[in-house]
């Protein structure tokens, strides 16, 4: 079942000088993790109650290069949603026809839990990623 709004995901042009804006409003700013297998670099900013992902493109192929190419500002890319059991999530978007992004299996996210993501043409157009809780 899906509990929890985990974070925000904004795919940013310039990664430090997008954190620099929240840590010049106080907010608790990581620093960058290189994330290879998912073609970016990811900074989280914590707040009391979710998570601001920032994401700017890693190497070459990034699934993300696409939009910012078409939001060179940047822009909101997706909401990443919990879910108590991946696997119950993964079958309750095939029942709904709701096409599962990559291979259709979970992979390991910046968390270091099993994500997903939907299809954002199946999905009010929106891009969603669901993560382990
Ligand atoms: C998992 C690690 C970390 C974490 O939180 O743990 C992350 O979140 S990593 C985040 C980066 N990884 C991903 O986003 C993986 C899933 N995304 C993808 O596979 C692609 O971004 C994809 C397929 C959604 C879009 O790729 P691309 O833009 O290259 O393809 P198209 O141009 O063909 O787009 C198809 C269609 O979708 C629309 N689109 C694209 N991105 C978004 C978006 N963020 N929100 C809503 N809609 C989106 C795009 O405009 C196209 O629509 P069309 O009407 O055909 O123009
Ligand atoms: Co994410």
């Amino acid at each position: 079942m899906i509990t929890r709004l985990n974070h925000v995901a904004i795919a940013v042009p310039d990664l430090a000088e997008a954190a620099a804006c929240y840590e010049a409003l106080g907010a608790k700013v990581s620093e960058p993790q290189n994330l290879p297998e998912h073609g970016v670099t990811v900074v989280f900013i914590t707040l009391d109650n979710t998570k601001i992902e920032l994401l700017h493109p890693l190497g070459d192929g990034s699934p993300i290069t696409g939009f910012l190419d078409k939001n060179p500002s940047g822009g909101i890319h997706h909401l990443c949603f919990e879910v108590e059991d991946i696997a119950d999530a993964l079958a309750r978007l095939g029942e709904c026809g709701i096409r599962v992004l990559g291979d259709g299996k979970p992979k390991t996210g910046a968390h270091g839990k099993p994500v997903l993501f939907a299809h954002p043409k199946d999905f009010q157009g929106a891009l969603i990623e669901f993560e382990q809780e």
